[in-house]
Protein backbone atom coordinates (compact mmCIF):
# COMPACT_ATOMS: atom_id res chain seq x y z
CA UNK A 1 0.00 0.00 0.00
CA UNK A 2 1.60 3.05 -1.28
CA UNK A 3 0.65 6.68 0.49
CA UNK A 4 1.37 10.20 -0.70
CA UNK A 5 2.50 13.16 1.23
CA UNK A 6 -0.82 14.12 2.48
CA UNK A 7 -1.94 10.51 3.71
CA UNK A 8 -3.62 9.50 0.55
CA UNK A 9 -3.14 5.97 -0.52
CA UNK A 10 -1.73 5.92 -4.04
CA UNK A 11 -4.03 3.18 -6.14
CA UNK A 12 -1.29 0.88 -8.46
CA UNK A 13 -3.43 2.21 -11.54
CA UNK A 14 -2.10 5.55 -10.54
CA UNK A 15 1.65 5.07 -10.07
CA UNK A 16 4.21 4.19 -13.14
CA UNK A 17 6.99 2.42 -13.19
CA UNK A 18 10.75 3.28 -11.63
CA UNK A 19 13.84 2.67 -13.71
CA UNK A 20 14.92 -0.65 -11.72
CA UNK A 21 18.42 -1.68 -12.17
CA UNK A 22 19.84 -5.01 -11.18
CA UNK A 23 20.20 -5.94 -7.77
CA UNK A 24 16.82 -3.86 -6.85
CA UNK A 25 14.33 -5.68 -3.90
CA UNK A 26 11.97 -8.41 -5.03
CA UNK A 27 8.42 -8.04 -3.53
CA UNK A 28 8.34 -9.72 -0.70
CA UNK A 29 5.52 -12.33 0.29
CA UNK A 30 3.92 -10.58 2.64
CA UNK A 31 3.82 -6.99 0.06
CA UNK A 32 2.66 -9.55 -2.42
CA UNK A 33 -0.44 -10.56 -0.11
CA UNK A 34 -0.67 -6.88 0.43
CA UNK A 35 -1.07 -6.20 -3.22
CA UNK A 36 -2.90 -8.85 -4.45
CA UNK A 37 -5.99 -7.64 -3.77
CA UNK A 38 -5.89 -4.55 -6.44
CA UNK A 39 -5.25 -7.56 -8.73
CA UNK A 40 -8.25 -9.68 -8.89
CA UNK A 41 -8.10 -12.20 -11.33
CA UNK A 42 -4.28 -12.37 -11.07
CA UNK A 43 -2.04 -15.04 -9.60
CA UNK A 44 1.68 -15.68 -8.90
CA UNK A 45 3.25 -18.27 -10.85
CA UNK A 46 6.96 -19.73 -10.57
CA UNK A 47 8.47 -20.60 -13.83
CA UNK A 48 11.96 -21.50 -14.40
CA UNK A 49 12.54 -20.42 -10.20
CA UNK A 50 11.29 -17.12 -11.03
CA UNK A 51 7.89 -15.60 -10.25
CA UNK A 52 5.51 -13.93 -12.10
CA UNK A 53 2.26 -12.37 -12.11
CA UNK A 54 -0.40 -13.85 -14.90
CA UNK A 55 -3.64 -13.51 -15.45
CA UNK A 56 -6.20 -14.80 -18.50
CA UNK A 57 -8.49 -12.37 -20.42
CA UNK A 58 -11.51 -13.38 -22.15
CA UNK A 59 -12.84 -12.03 -25.63
CA UNK A 60 -15.69 -12.76 -28.10
CA UNK A 61 -12.72 -13.59 -31.26
CA UNK A 62 -9.35 -13.38 -32.56
CA UNK A 63 -9.41 -9.77 -33.75
CA UNK A 64 -10.78 -7.98 -30.30
CA UNK A 65 -8.05 -10.59 -28.62
CA UNK A 66 -5.46 -8.82 -31.00
CA UNK A 67 -6.70 -5.14 -30.15
CA UNK A 68 -6.18 -5.72 -26.80
CA UNK A 69 -2.72 -7.34 -27.32
CA UNK A 70 -1.50 -4.50 -29.27
CA UNK A 71 -2.88 -1.79 -26.76
CA UNK A 72 -1.10 -3.76 -23.93
CA UNK A 73 2.57 -4.19 -25.85
CA UNK A 74 2.25 -0.01 -26.55
CA UNK A 75 1.53 0.32 -22.86
CA UNK A 76 4.99 -1.94 -21.97
CA UNK A 77 6.88 0.21 -24.53
CA UNK A 78 5.52 3.62 -22.93
CA UNK A 79 6.97 2.21 -19.83
CA UNK A 80 9.85 0.40 -21.27
CA UNK A 81 8.68 -2.89 -18.91
CA UNK A 82 7.53 -5.82 -21.48
CA UNK A 83 5.04 -8.91 -20.25
CA UNK A 84 4.96 -12.27 -21.83
CA UNK A 85 1.86 -12.07 -23.89
CA UNK A 86 0.09 -15.25 -25.76
CA UNK A 87 -2.40 -14.20 -28.43
CA UNK A 88 -5.26 -16.61 -28.96
CA UNK A 89 -8.32 -16.94 -30.13
CA UNK A 90 -11.07 -15.43 -27.48
CA UNK A 91 -8.08 -15.36 -25.09
CA UNK A 92 -4.77 -13.64 -24.25
CA UNK A 93 -2.29 -14.48 -21.64
CA UNK A 94 -0.19 -11.65 -19.67
CA UNK A 95 2.85 -12.18 -17.71
CA UNK A 96 4.57 -9.54 -15.66
CA UNK A 97 8.14 -10.26 -14.11
CA UNK A 98 11.20 -8.40 -13.78
CA UNK A 99 13.88 -10.03 -16.12
CA UNK A 100 16.51 -7.76 -14.43
CA UNK A 101 16.01 -9.19 -10.66
CA UNK A 102 14.44 -12.52 -11.98
CA UNK A 103 11.26 -12.51 -10.12
CA UNK A 104 8.65 -9.78 -8.88
CA UNK A 105 9.32 -5.71 -8.80
CA UNK A 106 6.83 -3.52 -8.04
CA UNK A 107 6.71 -2.43 -10.94
CA UNK A 108 5.12 -5.66 -11.94
CA UNK A 109 2.10 -4.86 -10.25
CA UNK A 110 1.72 -1.62 -11.26
CA UNK A 111 1.31 -2.76 -14.36
CA UNK A 112 -0.57 -5.63 -13.74
CA UNK A 113 -3.36 -2.98 -12.60
CA UNK A 114 -2.51 -0.46 -15.47
CA UNK A 115 -3.04 -3.86 -17.54
CA UNK A 116 -6.19 -4.27 -16.41
CA UNK A 117 -7.14 -0.64 -16.69
CA UNK A 118 -6.83 -1.27 -20.52
CA UNK A 119 -9.27 -4.60 -20.25
CA UNK A 120 -11.70 -2.21 -18.64
CA UNK A 121 -11.69 0.77 -21.13
CA UNK A 122 -11.84 -2.20 -24.12
CA UNK A 123 -14.56 -3.60 -22.71
CA UNK A 124 -16.74 -0.68 -22.05
CA UNK A 125 -15.79 0.28 -26.25
C1 LIG B 1 17.44 -2.46 -21.92
C2 LIG B 1 16.02 -2.39 -21.43
O1 LIG B 1 15.75 -1.13 -20.85
C3 LIG B 1 15.81 -3.43 -20.35
O2 LIG B 1 16.14 -4.69 -20.88
C4 LIG B 1 14.36 -3.46 -19.85
C5 LIG B 1 13.38 -3.69 -20.97
N1 LIG B 1 12.12 -4.23 -20.49
C6 LIG B 1 12.06 -5.00 -19.38
N2 LIG B 1 10.95 -5.67 -19.06
C7 LIG B 1 10.88 -6.46 -17.99
N3 LIG B 1 9.74 -7.12 -17.71
N4 LIG B 1 11.95 -6.63 -17.20
C8 LIG B 1 13.12 -6.02 -17.42
O3 LIG B 1 14.07 -6.21 -16.65
C9 LIG B 1 13.22 -5.13 -18.55
N5 LIG B 1 14.32 -4.44 -18.82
Amino acid sequence: MKVNGRGKVVKLTEQSCEACQAGAPKVSADEQQALLPELPGWEVIELGGEQQLQREYRFRNFAEAQVFTNQVADLAESENHHPAILLEWGRVTVRWWTHKIGGLHRNDFIMAARTDSLFESCQAD
